[in-house]
């Protein structure tokens, strides 16, 4: 039977809180109690059955130490072949039978564990697929993911490791004191007294020890963020266009030195704490052979020498348990302060979400209205003001202004990815908010400035949009994307691996994949946010090909950084610092001589037009 659920000897090294985790102690309430057994509950019959499984390997576990006492006396001393014969049988089998038990009880809590994490996992992952943009963006990536994972597998620690440590051990405990105790009180109080004066010792070492494995944690942590920066493929293009080559390679070489230095001390401190924990549990056994064997010859007690074979055997079997059990402060402070890391998460409220009676109208028309919209995304720093315009069904707008005015942020607004601060954003008459989020985002298409894909085919990238798609329609979305005869002149075809993000493709052809994909859903208004990384005027002119005819023919709003662009839409909007500084069609304010003038006079007549319209 494995005595030493999670805790024991080997454990030692992690059983201390660090400073962090010190001033940081979770508060234990009753009610984050009942949270945990409400994700317990749904299994309490299988846990009712790991609670029978150990109480009875605990108790069968320590019959092998009682058994060895009566082969000693009986069968050895005793010369009794017989007795010998059946009672190791009976020892082998008790043994067998504890250890069946346990397999059972592993496989139960296994279950019971992967259980409640799988139920935990698949809440947080809908939970974050819930949250809003602004939760992506002011959050750490690392972070959400680390919740995701290791927090989440820390729970399966707790529950196979944690809670049946503390049974198992305690069970064992009290079994091991009370047959001690029955054999001799002198011996089993002398023994008992020495399993703390064991552990002092053994905790002092282990600290030292703990302190240098986080050291040599960190000092790995460093090297593999080296290498995180240096192998990554935007990484290794710094490095080499800086000619950084032997600058990193000296930084490697650094870390890695310290590494190794750091490893050694903690493998030497490794051994020590071994060479303490053997010295130190030696000397109960010791002392209870020696004050057994003077309470036998002095005192003519009444004491065998298989008794004093128990007590030694029952001795070793403690060490173990409380050893963890001393370390159960610390893994209950690091479940509790775990449970309240998740439980924190999963109580971050959902900042866009369906509205309780949300409308999905019969039909879109794809007109849009801004009303006197304000939006801040931290509070006292606005970001747009008093914003209101119009556009029709079938028309299109072109915003435009200096880096900065707010333009994302407008477009933003209209498939709710975030909501207006003050005034209301419609859809075909009918406030975003009270629109079925489902059906405002499948009638709005973006074709966002970084565009992402999935690593896959771009056929699965396509699909995306549309997954019952036939091969046709993507063909035709391809095509009006200006990226058919591109994806065809492929050896693999649609079938061409786009690699990780996108990453085997060029920008421009990222964007018209991103553009077929959109127009895959066919929605009623278009969104584009063009590119103001600077393409080859060819993947240029293939963008704006497909761009076009896309503004002439669907109700769009382009924010807009080539002429040509611009000078396809009806309505021309200039943003500056969150206002609508003009707006009109460009004649109308090339001769304006306003804030438009300035821009195309020094941004958009000088960018090279692919259209040849300048
Ligand atoms: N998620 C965000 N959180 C806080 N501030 C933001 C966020 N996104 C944008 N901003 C700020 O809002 C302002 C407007 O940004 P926005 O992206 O709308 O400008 P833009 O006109 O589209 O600029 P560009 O042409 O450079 O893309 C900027 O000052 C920007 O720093």
């Amino acid at each position: 039977m494995e005595m030493n659920k999670g805790g024991g000897f080997g454990r030692g090294s992690r059983g201390f809180l660090t400073e962090q985790e010190k001033a940081n102690r979770p508060k234990v309430t009753g009610k984050l109690l009942r949270r945990i057994g409400s994700y317990l509950i749904p299994y309490w019959k299988q846990m009712v059955l790991v609670l029978v499984a150990i109480l009875l390997s605990s108790i069968l576990g320590i019959v092998p130490s009682i058994l060895a006492g009566r082969i000693i006396d009986d069968g050895l001393i005793g010369r009794n072949l017989n007795s010998l014969i059946s009672l190791t049988f009976l020892s082998l089998l008790v043994t067998l039978g504890a250890n069946l038990i346990g397999v059972l009880e592993s496989y139960l809590n296994t279950w019971i564990a992967q259980h409640i994490t799988f139920d935990m996992r698949n809440k947080m992952f809908r939970h974050l697929q819930s949250m809003s943009h602004r939760f992506f963006t002011t959050n750490n990536q690392g972070d959400i993911i680390t919740r995701m994972t290791s927090d989440i597998s820390g729970v399966q620690q707790i529950i196979t490791n944690t809670l049946t440590s503390i049974l198992a051990n305690s069970i064992t405990l009290i079994a091991a004191t009370v047959a001690m105790y029955r054999k001799n009180w002198i011996l089993a109080t002398v023994g008992i007294l020495i399993v703390p004066l064991f552990t002092i010792p053994t905790k002092r070492v282990g600290k030292a020890r703990w302190t240098l494995t986080r050291e040599a944690q960190a000092c790995n942590d460093e090297i593999n963020g080296i290498l995180n920066e240096t192998l990554s493929v935007s990484g290794q293009m710094l490095v080499k266009l800086f000619s950084m080559e032997s600058h990193e390679y000296k930084r490697y070489e650094a870390a890695n030195h310290r590494m190794i230095g750091m490893n050694i001390r903690e493998n030497m401190a490794g051994r020590w704490f071994r060479l303490v924990l053997r010295t130190f549990s030696s000397i109960g056994p010791m002392l209870i052979y020696l004050i057994g064997g003077i309470l036998m010859m002095r005192y003519d007690a009444d004491l065998t020498v298989g008794d004093i074979t128990v007590l030694v055997a029952l001795l070793g079997r403690m060490y173990s348990p409380v050893n963890s059990l001393l370390n159960i402060q610390v893994d209950w402070i690091r479940s509790m302060a775990l449970f309240t890391r998740i439980f924190d998460y999963f109580d971050m409220p959902v900042e866009i979400k369906n509205s309780p009676d949300a409308i999905i109208p019969d039909r879109s028309e794809g007109n849009i209205t801004f009303s006197h919209v304000s939006f801040e995304y931290e509070p006292e720093r606005p970001i747009l003001k008093d914003i209101s315009f119009s556009l029709e069904s079938g028309k299109s707008i072109a915003i435009v202004g200096p880096s900065g005015a707010g333009k994302s942020t407008i477009i933003n607004l209209i498939p709710r990815i975030f909501d207006a601060t003050e005034g209301v954003v419609s859809f075909d008459g009918i406030d975003v908010r009270k629109l079925d989020l489902g059906f405002l985002r499948s009638n709005v298409g973006v074709v966002t400035q970084d565009t992402y894909l999935f690593n896959g085919t771009v056929r699965d990238n396509l699909l995306y949009a549309k997954p019952d798609a036939t091969l046709d329609e993507l063909k035709e979305a391809c095509r009006k994307a200006n990226i058919h005869d591109f994806i065809e002149a492929q050896p693999d075809g649609y079938d061409t691996i786009v690699g990780n993000r996108g990453l085997k493709l060029s920008g421009g052809e990222k964007q018209r994949i991103s553009i077929a994909r959109v127009l895959l859903k066919n929605p009623s208004v278009l969104i584009f946010d063009e590119a103001t990384s600077s393409l080859d005027s060819i993947s240029e002119n293939l963008i704006q090909q497909a761009i076009e005819p896309l503004i002439a023919s669907h109700t769009s709003i382009i924010i807009a950084h080539r002429l040509s662009t611009i000078l396809a839409a009806d309505e021309i909007l200039v943003l500056s610092d969150g206002k609508i500084a003009e707006r009109g069609v460009h004649n109308d304010l090339i001769e304006a001589g306003g804030l438009y003038a300035e821009l195309y006079e020094t941004q958009f007549r000088l960018v090279p037009d692919a259209a040849g319209k300048q």
